[in-house]
Parts: C-alpha cells; structure tokens; sequence
C-alpha cells in the first residue's frame, strides 16, 4: 500500500513544538525546547518507529499525544479532530481507551496486590467495553489468548510472571479499553533477549489482526524493522530522517542515522544485510551530533517515502 492512500491517520503531530520552562536563579527562566517542529503520521494497522538516543523528545511526544502535556505551538490530531478541542469526561475517556500507551518497565505498571484478572476487569468496566457482568470472564479468557497466554494466569499475581508475560498483560490490557493506537515506549528494553522478538511479534499481529497502529519507541534502530514499515530518526528534539524503515536502513543517508547504524553491535542482526555498503563512518560521533544540531529546514528528498534534513557536508568530510 502506498502512503498516498491509507486514508485519515489516527494521530498526526503538525509542527509540533514543546518547550520547557525551568525557574532559575533570582526569578530567571530558561526554556528549553524538547520538540522542534516535529510532523508525523499514524495509521491503523502500521507502525512507525521513533528512533533516537536518550533525552532526545521521544517520550515527549508520547506525553504530549497522551495529553499530559500540551503543545507549546502546532497541532496534535487524533482522526483529524484537534486533541485540544476534546474537552468534558466523556470525551476523555474516549480518546484514552483509543490511544494507550504501553511503558517499558511491565511491573510498574501493574499493581502487586492484585491479580490479572482484575487489572484486565477494571478496564472493561470503567471503559463499558462489557454490557453485563456475566461476560466478563469470557472477555477475560479472549484477552489472554489474544495475547498467547494461558487463562490459568487470571488468578496470578504480576510477580508471579515473568517480564514478558508481564508485558503481554500490558498489552491485554491496552486491547481490553478498546485502543486502536499503542503509544509503546521502550517496550521490550527491560525484557531478556530471548523474548524480546516474541513480544514483538505479538505487536506485529495485534497490528495486523487488529488493525491497531504502533507508535514504536525505540534507541534501538536494529529492532525498527521487525515491526515498523516507516521509521523516524530524532535527535535533539528534531526528526533528521524519515520514511520507509527497509529504504532507511538500506540507505541511511543523514549522518546522524548512519551513526546509530553504525553503532549497532551486532553484525548478524537480520537487519545488518539490509545495508547495502558498510557504513564506515570514520569522523567522530562527537562531529556528527554538533553538525546535526545545526538549525536546517531543507529537506532532501531521498525517493518517495524517504527523506532527511539536509546538512552541511562539509563539516562531516
Ligand atoms: N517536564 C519536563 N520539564 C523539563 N524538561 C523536560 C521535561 N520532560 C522532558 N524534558 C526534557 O526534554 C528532553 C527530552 O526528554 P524525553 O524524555 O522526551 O527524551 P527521550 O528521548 O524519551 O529519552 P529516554 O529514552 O531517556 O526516555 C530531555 O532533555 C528532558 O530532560
């Protein structure tokens, strides 16, 4: 499918600006600005990846489309509405059963008294996702098995899980309100190795059984492909390089991008082959993320899903 004809996105940011404002000394204020004019598009059944180093406004773009915090200037859609037009109980509760977000700690986001049953009852009835009591327990066996875990699990206490079954309760829980989006930050960074891709995986057929749209929140370039069709690399608040995740990772072409790919460790990832000439980036990554942070608003169109901010070259050779 082209990205011309997947109709209305579920959550654009248009020229999304976030500054901070921190109290300084003798009633000072220095501001600081998370977000730099930040576009994007999510769609129902896909996923984009937002890529990029710590402190660098991933999180904050999550926050501002879960509402926690406003935009400084710019315009947050959610189904072409403007999300700062939602006003009144009603309509907030909507649109946070629509758009859940999943954290990369899955304990603490359960709470240990309690059972999986009840984290996954709550939401169905604070959501009116059940008409009657009686069809709770039915729902509860259909959200676990979405989710590929056995239903002895509902008497379970979260510590009795491990994190990735933990993070599959997280997930159950998201489908239980009814989200069409999952805002996922970091979802699988705290989990081991071995069942990172599991989760993942499950992501993908939530994705497309579901046709709920990913947000998927990453440092991780390398695990981008496994779920997400479009990728956005950040870096200090500004997204540097955009587009298809597979056109990306064959032709990194902003510096930045080519950093992190070339910082990837491990050279039998999958997604290694997908790079066509070996990102040899011998200048300094200290060189490269003091260029990237020069103000640039041209744009360099790579082909027709792939584009970066354009740079000065000479300060890279
Ligand atoms: N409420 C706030 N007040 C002031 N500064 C903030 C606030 N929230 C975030 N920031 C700053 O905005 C920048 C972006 O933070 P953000 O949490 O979005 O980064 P991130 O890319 O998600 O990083 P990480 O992967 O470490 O979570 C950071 O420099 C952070 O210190």
């Amino acid at each position: 499918m082209t990205i011309q004809n997947l109709g209305t996105p579920t959550i654009e940011l248009r020229n999304v600006v976030k500054d901070f404002t921190a109290g300084g000394g003798f009633g000072s204020r220095d501001t600081f600005r998370a977000l730099n004019n930040i576009s994007l598009k999510l769609y129902k059944g896909r996923s984009l990846a937002l890529v990029g180093e710590s402190g660098c406004g991933k999180s904050t773009c999550a926050r501002l489309i879960t509402k926690v915090h406003s935009p400084s200037s710019g315009e947050i859609l959610f189904k072409g509405q403007n999300i700062e037009e939602l006003k009144g109980r009603k309509a907030m509760l909507d649109y946070r059963g629509k758009v859940q977000m999943v954290f990369q700690d899955p304990f603490g986001s359960l709470n240990p008294t309690h059972t999986i049953a009840h984290h996954l009852t709550r939401p169905l009835l604070i959501h009116n996702r059940v008409s009657n009591k009686s069809e709770i327990p039915a729902k509860l066996e259909e959200l676990l098995n979405l989710v590929e875990l056995p239903s002895e699990h509902l008497a379970k206490y979260p510590h009795q899980l491990s994190g990735g079954q933990r993070q599959r309760i997280n997930l159950a829980r998201a489908i239980a309100v009814g989200a069409e989006v999952i805002l996922a930050d970091e979802p699988t960074s705290m989990l081991d190795v071995s069942i990172r891709l599991g989760v993942l995986n499950l992501m993908q057929e939530m994705k497309e059984k579901m046709d709920i749209g990913f947000l998927y929140i990453t440092h991780d370039l390398a695990t981008a492909h496994y779920i997400a069709e479009e990728t956005a690399v950040m870096y200090r608040g500004r997204i540097v390089e955009w587009g298809d995740t597979r056109e990306i990772l064959r032709n990194p072409t902003h510096p930045y991008t080519r950093l992190l790919i070339s910082a990837v460790p491990d050279p039998d990832l999958p997604f290694a082959n997908l790079i066509e000439s070996e990102p040899n980036y011998s200048v300094s990554a200290d060189k490269i993320r003091a260029l990237s942070l020069q103000p640039s608003e041209k744009v360099i169109k790579v082909n027709s899903n792939h584009f970066a901010l354009s740079w000065k070259e000479e300060a890279v050779a």
